[in-house]
């Protein structure tokens, strides 16, 4: 049975049961028609994700494991802002007419600053951290930028990653200040996931932990009965998961270098809405 699953059952029960409604207070997000978004929600949920025994995608709907993995390449790797360079269309709704989200996600890991070990971007300097002083504890990024926050499509939700090596393993703490529980839950956890496999192959180190901190863990009012019966679903064992061991360089990763198992899962649901 996947462990991705039942944390998932039991932190939507928890945020069911126990969470706190916004009903009566303003929000921000719409639904497409106007409709204010509201969320039952819990404060600081913390997951976390052994990835030496299994690969943490859910069964219990699936997660477009490579469109995942295709986001968090054009942030961490192509650095990119641009939807254009994006296969999918997750991010449409924010992008200004000429398809750039602003100086947000892509942009800000392109951004270079000065290091004792030279001029580079926060990517770079990971990977160079990573291979010369890996039992570092100065190991992170952080693209949640004050200074730009206003020429952003939208303010970034998973803002900041902590590298931590223990032996050989490495480690990763993703900070999310908001969540959305059921369009991309289980895609930011797989998006990390596959990105700390990546970090460790390419730095001679073996995936360890991912530790999920969100803020604000919450179920869109229109999504609660999808949620309710999503978590009656069966569970399955998660699919195994590694990648093409030839890739020696972060840059040159592709969509096509995932190798996913056997995703024994049950049926997506499909047109689950989008609060914007
Ligand atoms: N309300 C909201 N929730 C989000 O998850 C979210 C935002 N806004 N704004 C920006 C990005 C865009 N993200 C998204 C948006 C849509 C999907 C989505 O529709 N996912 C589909 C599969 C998409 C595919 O196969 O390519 C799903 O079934 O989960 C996922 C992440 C995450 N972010
Ligand atoms: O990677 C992502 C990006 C966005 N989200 C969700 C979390 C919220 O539901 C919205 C953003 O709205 P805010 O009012 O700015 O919090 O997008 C996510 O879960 N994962």
């Amino acid at each position: 049975m996947s462990k991705a699953d039942k944390l998932f059952v039991n932190m939507c029960k928890d945020i069911l049961e126990n969470g706190y409604s916004s009903e009566g207070q303003t929000v921000r997000a719409v639904w497409e028609d106007g409709t204010p978004a509201h969320t039952i929600k819990k404060f600081g949920v913390v997951n976390r994700y052994d990835l030496q025994e299994e690969f943490p995608a859910l069964t219990l709907r699936p997660t477009a494991i490579k469109s995942a993995v295709d986001e968090l390449l054009w942030i961490w790797q192509k650095k990119s802002n641009d939807i254009h360079e994006l296969n999918s269309k997750i991010w449409d709704e924010w992008a200004d007419e000429q398809g750039s989200i602003g100086k947000a996600y892509g942009y800000q890991m392109g951004i270079k600053y000065k290091f004792p070990h030279g001029e580079m971007d926060q990517v770079d300097n990971v990977i160079w951290q990573l291979k010369n002083t890996p039992y570092s504890r100065r190991i992170l990024t952080n693209i949640y930028k004050f200074d730009d926050l206003m020429e952003m499509g939208l303010e970034p939700c998973a803002y900041s990653v902590t590298f931590n090596v223990t032996g050989n393993k490495l480690n990763a703490i993703l900070n999310q200040r908001s969540q959305d529980i059921l369009a991309a839950n289980n895609w930011n956890v797989v998006q990390y996931s596959v990105l700390v496999h990546m970090l460790a192959q390419v730095t001679g180190l073996v995936p360890g932990e991912l530790v999920h901190v969100i803020a604000d863990a919450h179920i869109y009012d229109r999504h609660v009965p999808i949620i309710k019966e999503l978590i009656e679903r069966p569970q399955y064992d998660a699919p195994t998961f590694s990648l093409n061991p030839d890739i020696k360089d972060f840059y040159d990763f592709t969509t096509d270098d995932l190798i996913i198992g056997e995703y024994k899962k049950n049926p997506q649901i499909t047109n689950i809405p989008i609060a914007i």
